[in-house]
């Protein structure tokens, strides 16, 4: 019913040319704090709307990944198109629903440029968090309109009265305009859908009239018909068969299929300007289907690109390798197309001495780092090596007056200004003679939080080298704090930190926020007398040691025994810091088989070998091939 309506609207738009209208459409996503029930509410709405049967489904429709089901936290954003009857007029609704982990944060601005208004979800438990502020600010510089929602009033210990003011106190909310629901039993969503019809503009500067425009925004690798765009249509209809050019690559291709998501992909023989869908027009890669292109007819002169959107600025960076150089090819291959569905992460060839060829992935953080990895094997089956993941992309000031200087992996470094190199990789960090300065990239972080978990906090903050900028009352007992943190300290495990000091109240985003300069050294990792690069990493001067033994036992945790004693160091300019030994080994895994049954000798010695396959052999030493990720976590 709603797809012949669609397809009678679709083609007298197309038929009577003259029409403008887009009053019938509203492009919106949904934005919060991460677990405040986003993905729910998304449920609920497509129920209402007819879109999914109720019941008939999985929760969280719209968490599709495996990785998403598996950890329970949406990684990337889900477009569906809802049709909704209301006061007699069937509304195309838009929704886009957004991660809320940091981490991910990419997902969300790239999903806002396709918006014209976002529903911003707080739990009415948990109130107001660092998100939920980062994602507000977010929408409210790109003049978008926000609809406040109060979610999860169904909770015994809701408290809708102190997160209205909360509300109200940070954003200027009146408490008689936020909604009150509960996405999980559906009380009160109905009056969602009214007010995104209601209070969301339809799309702004959009013309049927002219020539077709799009954004692309989002884009996905289908086995069999290639790149999936999804693309926000600003001007003009467009049609299977029709001739486009993206603006990025000055390359054409002919649509070959195009539709709507409902999430799945339904074929419609046209859409226009002011509507989301997916175009299929034989892309091959990432580099062809650039995130934030626009997509324009063939022919067209001096086209305007679309308000596109800031690209991801990647702050860790770990080594990529293949566990066996001949699945090098099929790593290739699998890289090119995760990229396309997650275009934040950064690719650059590496190679490594005791790891072969292989990548430099740039990404926004560490659960982005592991997420990525999971998805690599979960989705392209392929197993990989991830080296020590360095959380800092390390600025020098080099004494150029030292002529001929040649560095380590020049092809590695930026230039960064006349006397300025950029290195993100600790293997080419330069010789410290003749570096002049050094300086590490800051975050401003924002933490909310209890009044009563304020002290351990401001005794982490100065632990992790933070320096308080702000604080300010949320409401009669929270407090929003503001510090600048150097990258280096918070990347990895802070949050984490922060959650078990608050037994898990307190909140933590951040932002980048230019380069200070610092007291850096590197620290190198050596097994048995070896430096091991791939282990080796960049600290501040004062946690060199500490961080040294920290290393150092967690190598010795995570190395087998083997054959022969292992000595593990960490040295700074050639002085040891920390030591630790693994003891050695003879395992024979047969000396338990008694008598002659040999087919069970065979298994065991099979199944030996089949573990063997999975370790990596470095300065001569057995390591698992998730050594790398392990020394980093704490
Ligand atoms: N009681 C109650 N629980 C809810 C409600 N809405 C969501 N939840 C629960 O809250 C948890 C998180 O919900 P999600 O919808 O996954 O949250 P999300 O914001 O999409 O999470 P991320 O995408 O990972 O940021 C789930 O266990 C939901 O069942 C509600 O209205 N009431």
């Amino acid at each position: 019913m709603w797809k012949s309506r669609l397809i009678c609207h679709a083609l007298k738009v197309s038929s009577r040319n003259k029409t403008t209208d887009v009053s019938w459409i509203r492009n919106f996503s949904i934005i919060a704090h991460i677990d405040h029930g986003k993905s729910t509410l998304a449920d609920r709405l497509l129920e209402l709307t007819g879109t999914i049967g109720k019941g008939s489904h999985e929760a969280q429709m719209l968490d599709r990944l495996q990785v998403e089901r598996e950890r329970g936290i949406t990684v990337k954003a889900q477009t569906a198109t809802l049709v909704y009857n209301y006061q007699g007029i069937d509304y195309l609704l838009n929704l886009i629903d957004t991660p809320g982990h940091v981490d991910f944060s990419f997902e969300v601005s790239r999903s806002l440029a396709a918006c014209q208004g976002v529903i911003l979800l707080v739990d009415a438990n948990q109130g107001v968090q660092a998100q939920t502020v980062a994602n507000f600010f977010l929408a409210f510089s790109k003049n978008l309109t926000i609809l406040p929602v109060m979610n999860k009033i169904d909770l015994k210990n809701a408290d809708p009265e102190s997160v209205g003011t909360q509300m109200k106190n940070i954003f200027e909310f009146e408490p008689k305009d936020i909604l009150r629901i509960s996405a999980k039993t559906g009380l009160n969503v109905e009056s969602v859908l009214q007010s995104i019809v209601e209070r969301i503009p339809p799309p702004k500067h959009c013309d049927i009239t002219k020539p077709f425009r799009a954004l692309l925004f989002d884009s996905w690798y289908d086995r069999y018909r290639g790149v999936i765009a999804v693309i926000a249509v600003i001007d003009g209809v467009i049609r299977s068969g029709d001739s486009i050019s993206a603006k990025h690559t000055g390359k054409s291709y002919e649509i070959k299929d195009l539709g709507i998501l409902r999430p799945n992909e339904v074929s419609l023989p046209c859409i226009q300007a002011g509507q989301v869908g997916y175009v299929v027009c034989n892309m091959r890669s990432s580099t062809e289907a650039k995130i934030g292109d626009t997509l324009f007819k063939k022919g067209l002169a001096n086209v305007e690109e679309v308000a596109s959107f800031r690209q991801s600025k990647p702050m860790v960076f770990a080594g990529v390798y293949p566990m066996d150089q001949s699945e090098t090819p099929a790593l290739r291959s699998a890289l090119e197309k995760l990229t396309l569905n997650d275009s934040s992460v950064t690719v650059a060839k590496e190679s490594s001495a005791a790891l072969g060829q292989g990548w430099r992935l740039g990404f926004l953080g560490l659960l982005h780092m592991e997420v990525f990895n999971q998805r690599l094997e979960q989705e392209y089956g392929a197993e990989v090596i991830v080296t020590v993941p360095s959380v800092i992309s390390i600025l020098f000031k080099i004494c150029w007056s030292l002529t001929n200087i040649r560095l380590h992996g020049e092809k590695n470094i930026k230039k960064y200004g006349a006397t300025d190199i950029i290195v993100n990789n600790p293997a080419f960090f330069p010789d410290p003679s003749i570096i002049e300065q050094y300086f590490e990239p800051m975050v401003l972080g924002t933490i909310i939080t209890p009044d009563i978990y304020m002290g351990p906090i401001m005794s982490l903050a100065l632990d992790r080298r933070g320096i308080q900028v702000d604080s300010k009352n949320v409401d009669n007992s929270r407090v929003m704090m503001q510090f600048r943190f150097p990258l280096n300290e918070i990347a990895v495990d802070f949050y984490d930190a922060l959650k078990s000091l608050s037994s898990g109240y307190a909140s933590f985003d951040y932002e980048e926020d230019g380069f200070e300069e610092s007291d850096i050294v590197k620290l190198h990792i050596m097994l048995n007398g070896e430096v091991v690069e791939e282990l080796s990493t960049v600290v501040h001067t004062s946690k060199a040691r500490k961080y040294g033994k920290e290393i150092c036992l967690r190598l010795q945790e995570t190395i087998p025994r083997q054959m022969f004693q292992v000595a593990i160091q960490a040295a700074v300019g050639g002085k040891v810091v920390a030591r630790e030994n693994v003891a050695a080994l003879r395992k024979d895994v047969t000396a338990k088989c008694y008598g002659g049954d040999i087919s069970r000798r065979m298994k065991l010695l099979k199944r030996q070998a089949e573990g063997k396959k999975r370790m990596k052999s470095i300065a001569n030493i057995e390591l698992p091939r998730d050594t790398f990720i392990k020394v980093l976590k704490r």
